[in-house]
């Protein structure tokens, strides 16, 4: 299993968000996840595809993954294309038409996840997870950074490892280099840290720590 850190920058600085992004990067980051809410879906509002496209030029070889957190997903696929994102995470509960979605996110040239809210059954997942790259279990209620870890998320990361051997796990919500261990066990490889990243002022020692906290645990 290869660990991925992605930081989201919810909650970093978006007053200058391609100098906190580049900081991101040059401080270990794999990837940026940026998280957009439409303030349907979640209540609470962020930024679009014209801010990714700007942040794009600016930072042209980072892997730029967008959770949407947004009540019509598919409105927005191609202009998340346009705009330079390589992986595209849509709610399961957002959508009716989950495999129509897959196809047109494919079709428009980007990777495909699936995420699920805290109250949402892993059972509800499972028959899609072999036409996704990456499932994304929320460990917090989708809307906020800053939020409390939710352990009793860790068996559905189990589950999906028990069931997809090499799919790609990815969490996302409280998780720091005191619970990553954790997440590792269950077998979550993609890791979304926003706090624990950009609320510290060495952001190479956070996402060093964060590192070695999953490699011992596997
Ligand atoms: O999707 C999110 C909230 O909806 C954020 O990505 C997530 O909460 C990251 O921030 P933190 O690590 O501070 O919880």
């Amino acid at each position: 299993m290869k660990l991925s850190i992605g930081p989201s920058i919810l909650n970093s600085d978006l007053s200058n968000l391609a100098k906190e992004c580049q900081e991101i990067i040059n401080s270990g980051a794999d990837f940026l996840h940026l998280d957009v809410m439409d303030g349907h879906f979640v209540p609470n509002l962020t930024f679009g595809h014209p801010v990714v496209k700007c942040l794009r030029t600016k930072l042209p070889n980072t892997g730029f993954e967008c959770h949407m957190m947004v009540a019509h997903p598919e409105k927005w696929v191609q202009p998340m294309a346009e705009a330079g994102v390589n992986r595209y995470i849509f709610h399961l509960e957002a959508t009716n038409d989950i495999e129509t979605l897959v196809s047109k996110i494919q079709e428009a040239g980007m990777k495909v996840g699936i995420g699920i809210k805290p109250n949402t059954p892993v059972d509800d997942v499972i028959q899609y997870v072999d036409l996704c790259d990456l499932v994304l279990i929320m460990t917090v209620e989708p809307g906020f950074g800053g939020q409390t870890f939710m352990q009793s998320m860790i068996p559905k990361i189990k589950y999906i490892r028990s069931q997809f051997p090499d799919v790609d796990i990815e969490v996302d919500g409280g998780v720091s280099h005191v619970n990553i261990g954790c997440c590792a066990e269950a077998g979550a490889n993609v890791i979304v840290a926003g706090t624990a990243v950009t609320g510290t002022t060495n952001k190479l020692k956070a996402i060093r720590d964060l590192r070695e906290e999953w490699e011992k645990a596997i």
